[in-house]
């Protein structure tokens, strides 16, 4: 197999008393789709801000191409979420400001003084229609439905022409159509971009559809990766209830106050 692209290695974390991570391990390898699962609140979205630095570890090692981005300066950190783009939940889109400056965010902040004016545009229309929404940078993000605004996140995330791209429950809150729409783009993008993808997800039916790989966490820690088909076939507790939504059979009212 080749090298990892992004290896955790004993990764803490906590806030305050609350230990999220006591001894994350996870290696992520080139051109993978990686989807991290877990129930509500085990750390999925801060494994993700932890890699990009809007979280910072407590302990442990975190690498992306074998440097060690934990103790990397604010400038060289730039430099990261530059090659590593971020789809947040719901978009995260700038409601004053048109879909074409949402999408061309990014290319401002990194990429000022190499790109030229006329280069974003360009660029900005090329990401817009790889999510299947040619020519609508003048809209409003107000006016866009809700999966609209998934694909012009999506759209922004695509813009700079990352590495890695990390989508943070990307399917949530959507129809049907439009999570298969969002299937079939983050599939797409791995084909037309080469790109490696960390999915965060709850949606068990969009993880099977997409993933090479899939990781499971479970208290602090990662407890199963393996490929979709082993994680069909697991016969972890913790896995096979997650991925059949069974809750355990003896969960007591004092774990159910705590989930
Ligand atoms: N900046 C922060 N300060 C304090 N606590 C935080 C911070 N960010 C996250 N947490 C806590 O860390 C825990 C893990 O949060 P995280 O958002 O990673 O969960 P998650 O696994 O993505 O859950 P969900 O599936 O519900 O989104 C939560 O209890 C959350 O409240």
């Amino acid at each position: 197999m080749a090298e990892p692209l992004i290896r955790f290695s004993r990764v803490r974390k906590a806030f305050g008393p609350k230990v999220i991570y006591r001894d994350l391990n996870l290696e992520v390898y080139p051109g993978e789709t990686l989807t991290i699962m877990g129930g509500s609140g085990v750390g999925k979205s801060v494994m993700l801000k932890l890699l990009i630095r809007l979280l910072d570890a407590d302990d442990g090692s975190i690498q992306f191409h074998g440097e060690e981005i934990t103790r990397l300066s604010e400038a060289r950190i730039a430099g990261v979420r530059q090659r590593i783009a971020m789809l947040f939940q719901g978009g995260a889109l700038f409601d004053s400001i048109s879909v074409g400056e949402n999408v061309a965010y990014g290319l401002h902040e990194h990429y000022r003084k190499e790109m030229t004016e006329a280069q974003i545009a360009d660029r900005v229309n090329w990401a817009l229609s790889l999510v299947g929404l040619p020519g609508i940078e003048q809209m409003r993000p107000g006016d866009l439905s809700g999966g609209m605004k998934k694909r012009v996140g999506l759209a922004r995330a695509i813009a700079v022409q990352p590495e890695v791209l990390l989508y943070d429950e990307p399917t949530t809150g959507l129809d049907p159509i439009n999570t298969e729409r969002i299937n079939h783009l983050i599939k797409g993008l791995k084909q037309a971009l080469n790109v490696t993808s960390i999915v965060v997800t709850h949606d068990m039916k969009s993880a099977f559809t997409i993933s090479d790989r899939m990781a499971m966490i479970f208290r602090g820690e990662v407890i199963a990766t393996g490929t979709p088909d082993e994680f069909r076939r697991s016969t972890d507790p913790h896995v096979a209830d997650f991925i059949t939504g069974t809750a355990p059979v003896n969960e007591d009212v004092q774990t159910l106050l705590g989930a």
